[in-house]
């Protein structure tokens, strides 16, 4: 199918996977995911993945759940995280324990929360991430204003963040309105990963998306991230309906 995302996606050298349901989307995704994994394990005999919180994920989390994949030689780390303990339920970590526990438990988990403070946690981050540069798979998701990873409009240092010379590999990010305090990992490591997917779900988000194409970075961050290489991955939020037989 082709929609207007699909044209933009190709116009600026993306490619986006259609897919008719979020169960599809989530198969696609962990294929895809699997397959990138098993090639850097190949290659160097270990591999890291960046993952994204949020609502959108957890199917897709259950997928790589029922992998066959050499989890004990991955690196498994998250985008972005709000400034809470795994055992909060707004802890993007916990969210990954209990949709993946097997990849979770097999994994070499690098946690973005360390219940310092935001700053002293985002210090020890960037020293932790370091080594792992460039990572081989990152999984971004996008918020109703255009944000990625925890990188929102008009935030503070926000273009300086979002380039892949960003002056530290992970930022505190102060809490706003109702927004916990956050860590984000910077363009220095979101922009340099080997293989990037973008995870859209529902008409909201398309719409977001298909503007972010032509919006300026500082008023939709994940502009910056459209841009080779990056895989964008589109489900409806509903199952479609099946065509009568
Ligand atoms: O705040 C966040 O939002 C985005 C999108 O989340 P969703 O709930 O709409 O799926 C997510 O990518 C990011 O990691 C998260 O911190």
């Amino acid at each position: 199918m082709s929609t207007p995302l699909g044209e933009l996606a190709r116009a600026n050298g993306l490619h986006l996977h259609d897919a008719a349901s979020p169960a599809e989307q989530a198969r696609l995704m962990a294929d895809f995911v699997l397959e990138a994994l098993a090639r850097a394990l190949h290659e160097r005999g270990h591999a890291s993945l960046a993952v994204s919180g949020g609502r959108s994920p957890a199917a897709f989390f259950k997928r790589l759940n029922e992998s066959e994949l050499d989890w004990e030689e991955v690196t498994l780390t998250l985008a972005d995280e709000r400034w809470v303990p795994q055992d909060d339920p707004e802890s993007n970590a916990g969210l990954v324990q209990r949709s993946m526990p097997n990849v979770f438990a097999r994994a070499h988990w690098v946690p973005l929360y360390r219940g310092l403070d935001p700053h002293k946690d985002a210090a020890a981050v960037s020293t932790d991430i370091e080594r792992l540069l460039p990572l081989d798979v990152l999984v971004l998701g996008v918020g109703a204003d255009g944000h990625t990873a925890s990188l929102f409009p008009v935030g503070d240092h926000l273009l300086e963040n979002l380039r892949s010379d960003a002056p530290a590999l992970c930022q505190a990010v102060p809490a706003a309105d109702q927004r916990l305090p956050r860590l984000t990992l910077t363009g220095a490591v979101l922009q340099r990963a080997r293989v990037r997917l973008l995870q859209v779900n529902g008409g909201e988000k398309q719409a977001v998306v298909a503007r972010a194409f032509n919006a300026e970075p500082r008023e939709m961050p994940v502009a910056a991230f459209l841009q080779p290489p990056m895989d964008i991955f589109y489900a409806p939020n509903h199952e479609e309906p099946h065509e009568p037989g």
